[in-house]
């Protein structure tokens, strides 16, 4: 039996390529919203290099890599911006597109699309909220 393979676990952070993977997804994911004409008004007056650190950090994170993030919480940051449920969908969606055309395994996205769904309530608008 090789012991380290069976006895070390591998993140998805280290299964789909680490750090310069996961700036690649930033990359991308942030050139689509930007070019989404109902997602870009948000992004006018944001300083999109921290923007796309903060995120790249966060995801990290979600992906079970080191956590070096040092931003706001999701409520914090989004709460004021009064964001709808279907700009939050339509976020979501640019996401999980770009790892899907980046190849990321089908279970790394399957827990992406998760916590997607576990973080909603922290981004969209309390009032904006279905059934709130
Ligand atoms: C799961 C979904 C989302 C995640 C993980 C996420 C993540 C983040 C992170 C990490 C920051 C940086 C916070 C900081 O700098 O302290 C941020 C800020 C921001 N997010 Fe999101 N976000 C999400 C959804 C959205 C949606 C749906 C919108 C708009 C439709 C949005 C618009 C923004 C804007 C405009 C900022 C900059 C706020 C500012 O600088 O005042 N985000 N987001």
């Amino acid at each position: 039996m090789t012991v380290t393979s069976e006895t070390t676990p591998v993140s998805h952070y280290q299964r789909i390529g680490g750090a310069s993977s996961v700036k690649a997804a930033v990359e991308l994911f942030y050139d689509r919203v930007l070019a989404d004409p109902e997602l870009a008004g948000y992004f006018t007056d944001v300083d999109m290099t921290g923007q796309r650190r903060h995120l790249a950090l966060m995801l990290t994170v979600v992906l079970g890599g080191p956590n070096e993030y040092t931003g706001r919480g999701l409520a914090e940051a989004h709460q004021p911006m009064n964001i709808p449920v279907a700009h939050y969908a339509k976020v979501g969606a640019h996401l999980t597109e770009v790892l899907t055309q980046l190849g990321v395994p089908a279970d790394v996205l399957a827990h992406v699309r998760t916590v997607l769904g576990e973080v909603q309530d922290q981004v969209v608008a309390t009032g904006n909220r279905p059934g709130a």
